[in-house]
């Protein structure tokens, strides 16, 4: 990369990232490089999902700068396209799959304008390309956790986008889903996109081409090997890179005994952070506690 500003889809300087009155992501710098797949992760309510937010121009920053491909976010968000973690329909929403991806067109369309033959066959490709072309006329709240989670990707990709963020979008899955999630988001990059996902998982991590390890602050950003060391992982989990089966207790030489397995993470985390985590206060606890890149 020559460093040059078009290399890059999103540079953060000094961003800092509130909920309220509560402080969420500390001052973070960071790029993610264009075209590539971007992987965030981090402990439970370290801030990727706060991050995600912020780069889609739902959340905005207290202070620092953010820009999406060279400009301010909320210039570049028609060019971008955002799954959430929990999209919640209210239960018994008459709608169907094919409702809900043709939600994708709005943004670019306007909600009373009608739909154009391009529109129409953005809606099936995404639908196709998510494997819930056949449940098209399914309403959602007959559908399985994944099928529900193929739709709102087949939404997400429907809206047309070079930029595709995803916030976990491979938990809970099955293998079929997660290929069929995994097989888009290499096809978004071999198109020239840029995807950027959170998850938990750190072969997925360590499968991106940039990593973003997140602690209350983006604590170290680069390629899997530059991030996914021991020392920084032992510096936002608290006990290392060690990667076994959610709810389980392990006895490791490393770690030492009855360490617990956080049921979401799959990654060995300290009692210490998940407190903090639990209590909101993860991006404090981590200062406090000199977890510093
Ligand atoms: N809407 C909100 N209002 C207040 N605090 C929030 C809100 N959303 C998140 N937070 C807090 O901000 C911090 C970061 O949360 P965030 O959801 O970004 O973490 P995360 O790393 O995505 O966690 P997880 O792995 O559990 O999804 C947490 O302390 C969380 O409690």
């Amino acid at each position: 990369m020559s460093g040059e500003s078009q290399d890059w889809v999103v540079e953060a300087d000094g961003l800092v990232l509130r909920h309220g009155d509560h402080l969420a992501v500390r001052s973070s710098g960071f790029r993610v490089p264009r075209g590539t797949v971007t992987a965030v992760i981090g402990p439970n309510g370290s801030g990727k999902s706060t991050l995600l937010q912020a780069m889609a121009g739902v959340l905005t920053p207290s202070s620092g700068t953010l820009r999406v491909f060279g400009q301010p976010v909320e210039q570049a968000r028609h060019q971008i396209s955002f799954v959430m973690q929990s999209v919640v329909y209210p239960e018994g929403t008459p709608m169907t799959v094919r409702d809900v991806v043709r939600m994708g067109r709005y943004p670019s369309l306007g909600w009373f304008r009608p739909f154009r033959r391009e529109d129409r066959a953005a809606v099936q490709e995404a639908m196709e390309q998510m494997d819930v072309a056949d449940l098209a006329h399914r309403h959602l709240d007959e559908l399985s956790g994944g099928q529900r989670q193929r739709v709102y990707v087949a939404q997400g990709i429907a809206q047309g986008h070079e930029l595709l963020m995803l916030d976990e979008p491979m938990t809970g899955l099955d293998l079929v889903s997660a290929r069929t999630i995994d097989d888009l988001i290499h096809a978004e990059t071999d198109h020239g996109h840029s995807v950027v996902l959170t998850t938990h998982d750190l072969d997925e991590a360590r499968a991106a081409d940039h990593v973003i390890l997140m602690g209350g602050r983006v604590v170290a950003s680069g390629t899997p090997g530059q991030v996914l060391t021991q020392e920084n992982l032992e510096s936002v989990y608290g006990l290392g890179s060690i990667h076994r089966p959610a709810g389980t207790f392990i006895d490791d030489p490393e770690c030492g005994p009855g360490v617990q397995v956080l049921p979401e993470s799959g990654v060995v985390a300290d009692q210490a952070w998940s407190d903090a985590a639990e209590s909101g206060d993860a991006a404090d606890s981590a200062e406090q506690a000199g977890h510093r890149p």
